[in-house]
């Protein structure tokens, strides 16, 4: 079984997580996907995360339409800090010795992928697969090459920040997210200053 792994804080998951993802499927033949929400990420700048159960439900509402596509609650249920590491030794014991594992990323996360905990020991636990994202130069250099995939997506200028930067100028994230997901957005007061609740 071939398997795809796309990390992420998904604060909301908007439309270039899915577009990544779905790219990649199809150019290594995955038969599924799994998006696994971070639990407390540690290289997030900026204000507080959204609570780790509004991120996981989001994640479950834009993949609920695609067979392919999971959601794994590892990185939530292990608590604490999350580390890359543990999240392949985790899907590595739920999948099997004979799992391919393909770990999914966007070219800023790439870039910094040497900082992360016990880098050295993360490309013997799954191929990573880095994908173009619109400002940041995709590049493996710095990288093992036979442990390491480029991969061009359709260009998608979406991410997490501007979509909560819209939301709380009360600017539209339709089209950016996936319908459900501007709903449940709506529904929480995700997003929203205090005062505009
Ligand atoms: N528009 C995009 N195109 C390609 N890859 C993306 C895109 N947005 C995010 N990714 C990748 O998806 C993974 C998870 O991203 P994350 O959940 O941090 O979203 P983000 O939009 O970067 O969030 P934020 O703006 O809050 O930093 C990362 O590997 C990131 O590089
Ligand atoms: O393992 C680490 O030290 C590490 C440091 C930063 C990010 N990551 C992972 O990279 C993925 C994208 O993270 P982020 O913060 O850009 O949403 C997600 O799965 C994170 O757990 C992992």
């Amino acid at each position: 079984m071939r398997v795809g792994i796309m990390g992420g804080t998904f604060d909301p998951i908007h439309h270039g997580h899915l577009v990544a993802a779905s790219e990649v499927a199809d150019r290594f033949g995955l038969d599924q996907v799994v998006f696994v929400p971070t639990g407390e990420p540690w290289q997030k700048s900026g204000s507080a995360v959204s609570p780790a159960e509004d991120r996981y439900l989001m994640t479950v509402i834009a993949t609920a339409s695609n067979p392919r596509f999971q959601v794994s609650r590892v990185d939530i249920d292990r608590g604490g800090t999350t580390y890359t590491v543990d999240t392949l030794r985790d899907l590595r014991a739920a999948y099997g010795p004979e799992a391919e594992l393909f770990f999914i990323t966007g070219a800023d996360a790439l870039g910094k992928i040497l900082s992360w905990k016990d880098a050295a020991d993360l490309f013997e636990l799954a191929h990573f697969v880095g994908v173009t994202r619109p400002g940041f130069d995709l590049s493996a250099e710095h990288l093992p090459a036979d442990r390491v995939s480029l991969v061009q997506v359709p260009a998608m200028a979406i991410s997490s920040t501007d979509c909560r930067r819209r939301v709380e100028e009360g600017k539209p994230v339709w089209y950016l997210v996936p319908d459900g997901v501007v709903q449940y957005i709506a529904k929480r007061s995700l997003y929203r200053k205090v005062d505009n609740i």
